[in-house]
């Protein structure tokens, strides 16, 4: 088998995050969920929700659908980097992605989110991408839709193409050759921390030379920015204009229309190379001539993150084999 689904930006100015639609249960209860590769929970906001918690997200009502079971004495609770939470309780039923699907597949239901998840009224929900082993659902912890779809694929692989302020797309199952150029360089994932986790071979900032080094991160579909070393931060800002770090805002700032470098990243010989216009990342607040940067500091989490701003700059395969690795290639 295999599916093939749009990865659609939940806001028309910035990449903040991008959804995808999924039919949940019989009949199909469409709602557009966030395709996460840095957490392994598959939840939705539900029929369980209070009223308040809910702004215009489309919900999952598990007693509409004939095929839903309720996993009886399970429930879930997780933490985001960003402070964000949600948790709940789980059911089991059909759940298709782009044509694709997987039947009993865990439906976490929210009885509770965060009020970050409240305010982004364009996300109903997440899907689980990383290792299995990250699932909060307790006492038996359940498999992401990836991990229950491999043995039905025709190759045990889902890749992404993310695109700048427009629609992109998750392919399962297959490798769309036409998605990319050149060759696909595929390096080794430590599947221990539970993310897509890999070693970058080094950076250079603009036109200048590469430095060559160890750069350990993930990648990470649900995190709209990229989060490195301070060093490469200094490296790179020190290049722009009135950039500074801000308290205030919490990271690197600098007039809206400086002049920004392009950055580009290691992938064994392969060098990816991001935009600076993507590293233009949005204004502070609505209007604002100050902007924040698309690459900020991971200090603060103890782990490099390669978000949306590095994955839109590649066509990325997650491939689930034994053992696990991940290919970049340019597009
Ligand atoms: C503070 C929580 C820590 C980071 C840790 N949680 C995680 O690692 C979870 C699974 N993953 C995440 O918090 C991050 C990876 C960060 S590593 C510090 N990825 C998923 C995140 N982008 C999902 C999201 C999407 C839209 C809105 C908000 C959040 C834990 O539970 O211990």
């Amino acid at each position: 088998d295999t599916g093939s689904a749009a990865a659609i930006p939940v806001n028309p100015n910035y990449d903040i995050a991008y959804v995808t639609p999924v039919s949940i249960g019989t009949p199909p209860q469409t709602l557009h969920l966030d395709f996460d590769t840095g957490s392994s929970d598959l939840w939705v906001f539900s029929s369980h929700l209070p009223a308040s918690q809910i702004r215009g997200q489309t919900i999952y009502v598990p007693a509409n659908s004939s095929t839903a079971k309720l996993l009886a004495d399970h429930t879930w609770s997780i933490t985001y980097g960003d402070g964000s939470a949600s948790r709940g309780n789980v059911y089991v039923d059909n759940f298709t992605v782009g044509g694709l699907t997987v039947e009993n597949q865990a439906v976490q239901c929210a009885l509770q989110v965060s009020t970050s998840f409240t305010r982004e009224s364009n996300i109903d929900g997440l899907v689980g991408l990383g290792f299995s082993t990250l699932n909060t659902v307790v006492p038996k912890s359940q498999l992401t839709f990836f991990d229950n779809a491999k043995p039905h694929m025709d190759e045990p692989v889902f890749t992404a193409d993310l695109k700048w302020k427009s629609e992109g797309t998750y392919d399962f199952g297959f490798i769309d050759e036409k998605k990319y150029t050149g060759k696909i360089t595929y390096v080794p994932v430590n599947t221990s921390p539970g993310y897509w986790t890999f070693t970058s071979s080094g950076y250079a900032v603009g036109s200048g030379n590469f430095s060559a080094t160890s750069i350990v991160g993930i990648a990470d579909t649900g995190t709209s920015l990229v989060y490195l070393p301070p060093s490469i931060l200094t490296a790179y800002y020190r290049q722009v204009e009135g950039a500074t770090s801000s308290r205030t805002y919490g990271g690197y700032v600098f007039p809206c229309n400086s002049k920004l470098p392009s950055f580009t990243f290691g992938i064994g010989e392969a060098r990816i190379t991001i935009p600076s216009s993507y590293i233009s990342y949005a204004p502070v607040t609505a209007g604002s001539s100050t902007c924040f940067g698309g690459l900020q500091s991971s200090s603060s989490l103890g782990i490099n993150i390669w978000g949306d701003v590095a994955l839109k700059a590649a066509f990325v395969v997650f491939h689930g084999g034994n053992p696990p690795t991940i290919g970049w290639a340019k597009k």
